[in-house]
């Protein structure tokens, strides 16, 4: 890929989907800009990556054909308002925060900008990540193929609605926290049975990953596959029969439900 691609922000998502981009060989890191709030910061990933650093957000700004919002929410609009006249009207710019919209960008902007919204995950990394797009009219299709394209380097993707975009925190980008719970907590049981700690872990997030791989690669219903491992009166369903008394599964819609409600609290009201 011939692009520029731009970071405002190196924190822990733009690392992942940086270090992604590179690992796979789709963008070199001298096509890679990128811009923080310390020199710390820039300094560590210029040593990490390889790529382009610069304080001046307006610099990254000017510099970038594919510009990546990679700050946190409450830091949009005051970036927003520095950059806004150095984005170039050919330059697509891709917000990653939860809550932001496109009204967001045209309200910063003053017009319509080419804006694709974007929720990645930061198994981003290894190239294992999740990332939903949503590209506004603006966007060609070419555009969209193009960044498509970039984030299919460091994982899957899938194109959404916008209204569609404010349910993936909770399912895809918040979500490897309660995954990294999940096998934190089978590592503490295993530890607590008598495992040594990292053979606990190992077992336990092998054990995820094969069963996330099974839903993926057979198609067959989760229900399906969990009733494959249930023999009657075995031990699998004493453990499913503890998971049901606790609430597990209701405990997971939840918490999900929680993340959706941060995200539409974070939306921005003009009506205000
Ligand atoms: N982490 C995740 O799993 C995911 C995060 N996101 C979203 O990605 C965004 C970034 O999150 P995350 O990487 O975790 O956050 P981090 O706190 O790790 O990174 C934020 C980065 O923004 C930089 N920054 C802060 N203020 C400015 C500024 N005024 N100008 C330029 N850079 C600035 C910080 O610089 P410094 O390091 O110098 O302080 C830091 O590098 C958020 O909106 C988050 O919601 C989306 C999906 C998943
Ligand atoms: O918690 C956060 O703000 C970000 C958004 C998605 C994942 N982490």
């Amino acid at each position: 890929m011939e692009q520029t691609i731009g970071f405002i922000g190196s924190g822990n998502m733009a690392q992942a989907m940086m270090g992604g981009m590179i690992r796979s060989e789709l963008v070199p890191a001298s096509q890679i800009i990128a811009s923080a709030r310390t020199e710390a910061t820039l300094s560590r990933v210029a040593a990490q990556f390889g790529i382009q650093t610069n304080l001046n957000n307006r610099h990254v700004a000017r510099e970038a054909d594919i510009l990546i919002l990679a700050i946190k929410p409450h830091d949009y609009q005051t970036v927003l308002e520095e950059i806004k006249h150095d984005v170039s009207q050919e330059a697509i710019i891709i917000p990653i925060a939860p809550g932001i919209r496109f009204v967001d960008l045209q309200q910063a902007f003053e017009q319509e900008m080419k804006v694709v919204l974007a929720m990645p995950n930061t198994p981003s990394l290894i190239e294992a990540g999740m990332s939903a797009l949503c590209p506004n009219d603006k966007i060609s299709s070419h555009e969209l193929d193009l960044v498509m394209q970039l984030f299919g380097s460091i994982g899957e993707v899938d194109v959404l609605s916008e209204k569609q975009m404010e349910a993936v925190p909770a399912i895809s980008s918040s979500a490897p926290a309660y995954v990294y719970m999940m096998i934190e907590a089978m590592a503490d049981g295993g530890v607590a049975q008598g495992l040594g700690r990292e053979q606990a872990y190992r077992l336990a997030a092998q054990t995820v990953l094969g069963a996330a791989k099974m839903v993926l690669d057979t198609g067959k219903h989760p229900g399906e596959l969990k009733d494959n491992v249930t023999s009657p009166a075995g031990t699998t369903i004493a453990a499913v029969a503890t998971l049901e008394q606790s609430k597990f599964r209701g405990t997971i819609m939840a918490a999900m439900q929680s993340c959706t409600d941060r995200v539409m609290e974070m939306q921005i009201d003009y009506e205000d």
